[in-house]
């Protein structure tokens, strides 16, 4: 589903960030991609969102070359795709429900068809007295459920999580966790970048450990 062959990244002129990264992602499986701060977890998954190029190295992305891709063809990839990045990206002038809501929308969906599952999502992440609210008004936390919520609701083939625990207390972490575990046996590959060790340990998925600018798997 999602392959990384010697792949290297650097911003500019700078060092080598990620070096000779390899490693495949089968469809439905489940990993962590943990590492000390700084040794590119972030820009990894960036590199799976195609929100950067490698400088280097081959990346195939549900079957295709993501180097030969024509720009067209980058949305609808990118739909197939749950990102929760640490910024969130909420938009601002529409509710929480809206927000939410919006993949099921883009997919030309009814309102009908899913309000009462949209419902049921926010309250599994805490946020059902908060769907009215618009993001500037939530807090950091409550931001990061709604960023969640929004990235899972559609099912998507992929999901890349960015410390998706790091704004929460521990028993909401494990909440979420339930939440990924339960994507992932509906058939979604999940990865989740992570320094929450109880988070690693609840689930005893493998881990993908990012360590200067090496990739090894563990599990
Ligand atoms: N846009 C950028 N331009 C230049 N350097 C960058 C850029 N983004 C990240 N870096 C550098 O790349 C390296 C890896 O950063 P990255 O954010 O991917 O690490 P991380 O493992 O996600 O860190 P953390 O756990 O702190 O979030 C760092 O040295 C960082 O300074």
């Amino acid at each position: 589903m999602i392959r990384f062959e010697n792949v290297g990244l650097r911003y500019g002129m700078g060092p080598e960030v990620l070096r000779d990264v390899n490693f495949h992602l089968a469809p439905a499986s489940f990993h962590f991609l943990t590492g000390p701060s700084g040794a590119g977890k972030t820009s990894l998954l960036k590199l799976m969102f195609l929100a950067n190029r490698p400088s280097r190295g081959l990346i195939t992305m549900f079957g295709q070359d993501i180097a030969t891709l024509p720009r067209a063809d980058l949305p609808p990839l990118r739909r197939r795709i749950g990102v929760v990045f640490q910024e969130f990206r909420l938009i601002d002038h529409l509710t929480t429900y809206e927000n939410i809501a919006l993949p099921l929308k883009i997919q030309g969906r009814k309102e009908e068809s899913y309000r009462a599952d949209v419902e049921e999502l926010l309250a599994w992440v805490g946020l059902g007295d908060r769907m009215n609210a618009k993001p500037p008004t939530l807090s950091g936390g409550e931001k990061q459920r709604a960023a969640i919520a929004r990235a899972v609701v559609a099912q998507p083939d992929v999901l890349l999580a960015d410390e998706p625990t790091g704004n929460v207390d521990p028993e909401m972490g494990q909440r979420l966790l339930r939440l990924f575990v339960e994507l992932n046996r509906l058939g979604t590959c999940v990865l989740i970048a992570t320094h929450d060790r109880a988070l690693v340990e609840a689930a005893g998925a493998p881990e993908l450990v990012l360590r200067n600018g090496g990739l090894t798997v563990r599990g």
